[in-house]
């Protein structure tokens, strides 16, 4: 084991599974690294990378767990240690050496949203928290600004950083109205005595290990796991005819769901691509039946990917009332007129969430789709439109028509990026609705389910500034140009503790406020130990 030289401090750096993510993303993290680097020398100490890079695969991230646990092998245990990334990230690749590291550790991503490295960060964050284990985290849009330097000068001085969080509320300190309480109740003694089944399509999402719910947590919320294997999906997806494929595009190109093509598969999405996905899509629904699922949630990553286009567009599909009619093997259909909640990512904590969702707003008779979406970025508005920061809500593909500005029509389908769908797909895109949403995330903390409530709006900008977003971030994916209410960029990121954040839509402010409030009184019903963020939107507090 290497002794490292005072005053220095040790570099890691995570990446993804897929070597052509990693290849590709390579030169966002260099770029990320020098700067860092820059503020760690100015500041009197000396950022040391942990592993080298290498030149046969032309990047310098950790790129598996075996690789991170020799990484790990070699470096003092009570270095300072600061991970820092720029891209999308697999968590279980260096989990286990932070867990046994014995130094400070500081998670840091930069503000910039050309790759999901503050997403990678949130769920490194996620999942840290859920193992129990210290750290400090901090983001910069260029490691200059005074935010990131003093918080970086304490951490380097002291070994930790703290955020204030005063704008998190235990809900027993909220004023939650009579109704929702009462509703709540109801909902929890229905789901304690009926029960529900989520379907796990291959638990265990690219290293997402803040997305696993441990069963015995999930005893008390009457939802217990069905877990199904992405294998099958796939035979029930070669078992669906051609006819019902077709009658499935059939109905999304009648209702004005717009496709672009091209001629090369590599790169571009085909019909045949889109065919497979509608198979799938029928073949995800039929599974679901069998097992009498509330809620499936489909891995769709490593293993499917291999095997099929990417499953975004089946998942949109899956999450919206309006869909395409599907029967089952007794010829009775699916769920008419009804979502069934999927849970991107395989991510079980959304999935909990999307079943309380969809009970809390069906029976407030307020729109019950709903869906995750990355915690991707933010900026101001600089068009002017709104004063207000504006978050980059985005998700890798699907989402809900229901939720984008014109439904189907105003949605459309691109191809995957190639290099995270080799087989491409295409995504179930749009820009989602100006309106009233509550969002909301459970996570686990020592041993217990949490679950974070804020309400927030969803803002139209002019289409360059939503163009401006995408090419910033992923232009194929769908987009929520989302205002939190009371609510900082700053508090957000030093409270959340997933990649992902759930969100729904309530018909006004006031809808919405009863939806949260009848969420959160559900979900404390069920033992989760819940918090109110922010305000509401009137900027008064809960
Ligand atoms: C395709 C990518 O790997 C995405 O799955 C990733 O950016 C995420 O959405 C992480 O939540």
């Amino acid at each position: 084991m290497k002794k490292l030289p005072a005053k220095s401090i040790l570099l890691v750096a995570n990446g993804d599974l897929r070597l052509s993510a990693n290849q590709a993303t390579w030169h966002l993290q260099v770029a990320m690294e020098k700067q860092l680097a820059k503020a760690v020398a100015a500041l009197g100490y000396k950022l040391v990378r942990a592993h080298a890079y290498k030149p046969k695969l032309k990047h310098g991230f950790i790129s598996s767990q075996k690789e991170g646990m020799e990484v790990f092998a070699g470096i003092d245990p009570q270095a300072p240690l600061i991970v820092a990334e720029s891209v999308w990230q697999y968590s279980h690749h260096v989990l286990h050496g932070l867990i046994s590291h014995r130094g400070p550790i500081l998670t840091v991503a930069n503000w910039s949203g050309s790759a999901p490295g503050l997403v990678g960060m949130l769920n490194l964050n996620g999942s840290l928290t859920k193992a129990g284990v210290n750290y400090s985290t901090l983001w910069s849009e260029d490691f200059t600004d005074s935010f990131f330097l003093k918080n970086l000068e304490k951490w380097l001085k002291t070994g930790a950083v703290q955020h204030r969080q005063t704008h998190v509320r235990p809900l027993s300190r909220c004023a939650v109205p009579a109704r929702a309480k009462t509703l709540g109740k109801k909902l929890a003694d229905e789901l304690r005595q009926k029960k529900a089944i989520m379907g796990i399509f291959d638990e265990g999402c690219m290293g997402m290990y803040n997305a696993i719910i441990p069963d015995e947590l999930l005893f008390q919320t009457g939802v217990y796991k069905e877990r199904l294997s992405q294998s099958a999906l796939y035979y029930e997806t070669t078992q669906v005819s051609d006819a019902e494929a077709r009658a499935v595009y059939s109905w999304l190109k009648k209702k004005g769901l717009t496709f672009h093509y091209g001629k090369n598969p590599k790169t571009d999405l085909t019909e045949d691509q889109v065919l497979l996905q509608c198979k799938m899509y029928v073949a995800a629904l039929r599974i679901a039946d069998e097992f009498g699922c509330d809620a499936i949630g489909i891995q769709y990553q490593q293993g499917l990917k291999d095997l099929l286009p990417a499953s975004d567009l089946a998942e949109g599909l899956l999450n919206n009332a309006d869909r395409p009619p599907v029967k089952n093997a007794q010829g009775k259909e699916i769920l008419p007129g009804q979502p069934l909640t999927h849970f991107n990512e395989v991510d079980e904590c959304a999935g909990l969430d999307g079943i309380f969702t969809h009970r809390v707003h069906r029976a407030l008779k307020q729109p019950i789709e709903n869906t995750l979406h990355d915690l991707r970025w933010g900026t101001p508005d600089p068009t002017g439109t709104v004063d207000d920061y504006v978050w980059v809500f985005l998700i890798s593909g699907a989402a809900p028509a229901a939720h984008h500005i014109g439904g189907y029509k105003g949605s459309d389908s691109l191809r995957q990026p190639p290099m995270y769908f080799r087989l491409g797909g295409g995504t179930l895109r749009g820009v989602a609705k100006p309106g009233e949403i509550v969002w909301s995330r459970i996570f686990v903390e020592n041993g217990k389910l949490k679950m974070d409530l804020g309400r927030a709006k969803v803002v139209e900008l002019p289409r360059e500034e939503t163009e401006r977003r995408w090419r910033e971030t992923n232009p194929q994916w769908p987009i929520m140009h989302a205002v939190t209410y009371g609510v900082s960029r700053d508090q957000m990121m030093a409270r959340h503790k997933a990649n992902h954040i759930q969100v729904a839509y309530a018909k006004d402010a006031a809808a919405a406020d009863l939806a949260l409030y009848t969420k959160a009184a559900l979900a404390s019903q069920l033992g989760l130990e819940v918090a109110l963020c922010g305000t509401k939107a009137n900027g008064t507090k809960f």
